[in-house]
């Protein structure tokens, strides 16, 4: 029997969640309630699902997104996302049928990338995509940090409040909004995920334990951080806290909000451990502790994954370091952006045209996704033979133009 691919309608949106809990290896079982919030946070045109008879195997969705690139101008972002193939129609190709389909509607309606986080690594590089932020989570033992134990609140004027998750549910958006300006790599948060990860809406497949949540405000009095954290409430042999914080979700939008926070976090009474969530790789907390080795690294892996589909729009929307001219040779096998382009950056501005002349630096698309955000080094890339240098010092130049001196983070997982 054929396998259809297509849209899937209100009616079948319950089956659709439930191949899409079969695939991601969650108890099949969707209730109705939850089924209808689901559907009212989705553009049906863009969720798909493979059709064996009257079965859903496969599910897909791509949403818009905004991506934050490197300088704060936003990019209009393809967010694929809930991708499954039911274990009986693995290895049959229907992956690469959904994707590429979807990546190319979305080159067709403008957007400049597409983005994901990748359940894999290996998964998605075949379509073009590369890793372009990286994550990195700490345990620390708070014991051995060299924290003043006397400390009891920011010296700078600032203050932290503990307050309601209500209120993070209303100034979390801006928060994050904020942020999404500033730093490279954030993508736009849906409303469904703040109602989740503030309780506002409860679903079994999404288990909440209400965490404390607090506020950074600035000696001027405005709010430049958000923190929420859970703690296990566990003690050991004679008496002795042994409680872990556990960091839910962590905003600071200026280098004294991180600091407070994280300040905070470690000088709770009773807590031992601090685990700190996913954070971007270069994150102060390390080294703003008196001694960085109590923060052991127990995560770094990539996180956001990118796949351009403009390369022009890409590298004329983000500001650079330095000037220099480039002309770049892309290898697409999907046939989306490939090309020679030249880029003639300034601090000012750039631009990037289609080109002619013989390239510097000849790579496949899936690398841009990794230079996209400014993590990767190109001189890195060259290393490892994935870029091809083929004038003498491009991948310098390149490292020069492209790199940012702190590192993109996307805090989101969707
Ligand atoms: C953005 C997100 O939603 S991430 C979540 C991804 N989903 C999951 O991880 C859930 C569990 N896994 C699955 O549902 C499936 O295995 C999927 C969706 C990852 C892959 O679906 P499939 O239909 O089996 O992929 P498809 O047959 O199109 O494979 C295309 C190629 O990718 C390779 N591939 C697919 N999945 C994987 C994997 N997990 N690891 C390594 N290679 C893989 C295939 O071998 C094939 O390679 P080839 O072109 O050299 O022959």
């Amino acid at each position: 029997m054929s396998l259809d691919v297509r849209t899937v309608s209100a009616s079948e949106f319950p089956d659709w969640l439930k191949a899409l809990k079969t695939g991601f290896l969650k108890p099949p079982v969707i209730a109705a309630e939850e089924a209808a919030h689901r559907l009212r946070h989705v553009d049906l045109s863009r969720v798909h699902g493979v059709f064996d008879g009257g079965r859903i195997v496969a599910t897909y969705r791509s949403f818009a997104q905004e991506l934050t690139g490197v300088g704060g101008a936003p990019l209009a972002a393809n967010a694929v996302s809930q991708v499954t193939v039911s274990p009986t129609h693995r290895r049959r190709g229907l992956l690469s049928r959904m994707i590429t389909a979807d990546l190319a509607v979305a080159k067709e309606r403008g957007d400049a990338v597409a983005t994901l986080i990748a359940a894999e690594y290996p998964i998605y590089g075949r379509y073009g995509f590369g890793p372009a932020t990286w994550a990195a989570e700490w345990a620390v033992d708070v014991r051995r940090a060299g924290i003043d134990p006397r400390w009891s609140g920011p010296e700078d004027g600032g203050r932290i409040e503990l307050v309601d998750t209500t209120e993070i549910r209303k100034t979390g958006p801006e928060v994050h909004d904020r942020l999404r300006a500033r730093q490279h790599g954030v993508v736009s948060r849906q409303t469904r995920g703040w109602d989740l990860v503030t309780g506002q809406v409860r679903e079994e497949s999404y288990p909440y334990t209400e965490p404390f949540s607090v506020l950074y405000r600035s000696a001027t009095g405005e709010t430049e951080g958000m923190l929420t954290y859970t703690a296990d409430d566990k003690w050991g042999d004679n008496k002795q806290p042994l409680n872990t914080a556990t960091v839910k979700d962590f905003l600071a939008l200026t280098p004294a909000a991180e600091r407070a926070l994280w300040h905070y976090l470690c000088s709770v009474d009773w807590i031992t451990t601090v685990r700190s969530g996913y954070r971007a790789p270069d994150d102060l907390l390390p080294l703003l502790l008196p001694d960085p080795r109590a923060a052991q690294l127990i995560t770094h892996a990539d996180m956001l994954w990118v796949r351009v589909l403009d390369p022009v729009r890409l590298l004329e929307s983000r500001t650079y370091g330095a000037s220099g001219r480039l002309v770049l040779e892309l290898r697409d096998g999907l046939g989306l952006a490939g090309g020679r382009y030249r880029l003639e950056a300034e601090p000012g501005g750039a631009s990037c045209a289609p080109a002619t002349e013989s390239p510097d630096l000849v790579m496949d698309i899936a690398e841009l996704g990794t230079l996209s955000l400014g993590d990767e080094s190109v001189v890195r890339l060259v290393a490892l033979g994935r870029v091809e240098e083929a004038a003498p010092g491009a991948a310098a130049l390149a490292d020069t133009l492209l790199r940012t001196s702190r590192r993109p983070w996307c805090p989101d997982v969707f």
